[in-house]
């Protein structure tokens, strides 16, 4: 009887306790939902990251649905118990500005490369921020540093000789997706180890790296909403799952080149080369930084010069009127041989290819990722909505990109000749350049570092491949696949290329 009374007992203190906890739990769901109550957003996101964030970055459909909510919930949307994004191009230039009290959220944390260390991005201490900033700015904008156009060169016409070797002189499809993205790990790899890995060279996917990282994204896409995760990871068993510099393929190969790079650059028997990483060393970037910033090179500069270049390369492919006018810009350089490529200077002064660079940037940026920083303590207000403190705030991509107030009715038209129509108007040019350039971060505070590396690939790539060839689409109704995990997963956009004579060519 009495054994009966104390299960009774405790059964009861059970329940008791799990009602309080569920109270407490609903209480606190509550609050946090009733903070941001006064923006609009689906009905569930004010619950839970788990019931709508982690779904949409599971989809690979973020563009499109970060349309949609501009479209259907205004220009600053509810995405998350705690979180916003905005496509009030005017708000995102006030938070990303020099003087913004707005501080990097905790999402950032997720980019680490190495769960324990942390890199430029992913460095939340605005002080500690600023100081990787000064230290790398100078080599990452060419100051001082030799050697960076040539290798580019190299690495594009190793590109040349590829296609024109296995595929055109065979009449031969090609993936047009995935040449571009070996060519850009090479690229990138080339200036950060000082030579490319060989993915063009051997057209494969060496270390199976692209498989693996592809693999992963999904993954990352979903863990840059939980931060705590990275924590987690530095515990057994989840540590097993890390990447690691010993590792034979994937990240963790990558890694080890990283770090025998950074290596060669410190101790008696240093290597010194004018390059980037020696910009870095000179001005106090410390072996273990370097190795962790080597990596983040690769991991920042090779997808999104890719998707540039594979859409602008579909994108004008697909459109006669702006093909055509391309290679009329193309034509009208001096000829100069086939086995040299155009110079970074020469190809910037061509205003159509600027103009497609800038619009195929603008209709489908590369990082999509929200970058969402934090309300300060004292909270905000803009155009009469409150921000409380601590929100985080990011940007929606499509919605600033596609606004019709600043790009005009035919926003979503791939259209690069609204850049020239806009040169009659300077206020209009203006606004256009400073929302163009939130592509690359905006402001100066947070602008990316591999701005005008990325620009320069971009330009030489799209010159040379169009001076050299016309682009036939195998599939023009389903051209490719394209899903975006924030940075964008494309590839099976096959493709051949035909030779063309242009008169630039010496
Ligand atoms: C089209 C190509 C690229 C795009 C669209 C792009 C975009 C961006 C954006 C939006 C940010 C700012 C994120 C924030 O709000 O904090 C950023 C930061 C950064 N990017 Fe890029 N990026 C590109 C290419 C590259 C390349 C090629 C490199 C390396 C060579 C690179 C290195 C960096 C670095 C180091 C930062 C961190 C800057 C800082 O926090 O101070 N990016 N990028």
């Amino acid at each position: 009887m009495s054994t009966l009374l104390s299960k009774q007992h405790e059964l009861g203190v059970v329940l008791y306790l799990s009602l309080f906890l569920i109270v407490t739990l609903f209480i606190r769901r509550l609050r946090r939902w009733q903070h941001l109550r006064h923006i609009p957003g689906p009905p569930l996101a004010g619950f839970s990251r788990l019931a709508w964030l982690v779904p949409l970055a599971r989809s690979g459909e973020i563009p499109t649905w970060m349309r949609e909510a501009e479209q259907k919930y205004g220009r600053i949307v509810r995405v998350g118990p705690n979180m916003l994004i905005t496509s009030d191009w005017k708000l995102w230039r006030r938070i990303m500005s020099v003087r913004s009290p707005y501080t990097k959220s905790e999402r950032f944390r997720g980019f680490r490369t190495d769960p324990t260390k942390d890199h430029i991005v992913s460095a939340l201490d605005e002080e500690e921020h600023g100081r990787l900033r000064s230290i790398m700015v100078h080599g990452y904008s060419g100051k001082g540093v030799e050697g960076v156009e040539e290798k580019m060169d190299a690495d594009v016409l190793s590109l040349i000789h590829l296609l024109e070797s296995r595929y055109i002189s065979h009449n031969k499809a090609f993936d047009f997706a995935r040449k571009a993205q070996c060519f850009s790990i090479d690229v990138i790899a080339h200036l950060a180890f000082g030579e490319p890995v060989g993915f063009v060279a051997t057209d494969s996917d060496v270390y199976n790296h692209i498989d693996i990282v592809e693999k992963q994204l999904p993954v990352m896409g979903m863990t840059l909403n939980f931060p705590g995760f990275f924590k987690l990871l530095n515990w057994p068993p989840f540590n097993r799952l890390v990447p690691k510099a010993g590792d034979k393929d994937g990240m963790g190969k990558l890694m080890g080149i990283a770090k025998e790079t950074a290596a060669r650059r410190f101790g008696p028997n240093k290597k010194v080369q004018k390059d980037m990483l020696e910009s870095f060393v000179s001005r106090g970037l410390t072996q273990e930084e370097a190795e962790v910033e080597i990596l983040l090179q690769i991991m920042a500069g090779s997808d999104t010069p890719a998707t540039a270049i594979r859409t602008a390369v579909l994108l004008v492919s697909t459109n006669p009127r702006v093909l055509r006018k391309l290679q009329a810009d193309i034509d009208s350089v001096a000829p100069f041989p086939k086995a040299q490529v155009i110079q970074d200077e020469k190809a910037r002064s061509l205003p159509y290819l600027s103009a497609i660079v800038k619009e195929t940037l603008r209709w489908l940026p590369p990082a999509m990722d929200i970058a969402a920083k934090v309300v300060p303590p004292e909270g905000d207000e803009w155009n009469g909505t409150v921000l409380p403190p601590g929100t985080e705030i990011g940007w929606n991509a499509i919605g600033l990109m596609r606004d019709p107030e600043v790009w005009g009715n035919d926003a979503d038209q791939f259209r690069p000749d609204r850049w020239l129509d806009a040169e009659a108007d300077p206020d209009k040019l203006r606004d256009m350049d400073t929302v163009g350039e939130m592509i690359f971060g905006g402001g100066s505070r947070y602008q990316c570092l591999g701005r005008t590396v990325a620009l320069m690939e971009i330009k030489k790539a799209l010159f040379e491949l169009f001076r050299r060839y016309e682009f036939e689409v195998m599939n023009p109704g389903n051209p490719w696949y394209s899903r975006c995990w924030n940075i964008f997963e494309q590839h099976d956009l096959w493709m051949k290329a035909h030779p063309r004579d242009s008169t630039s060519v010496a």
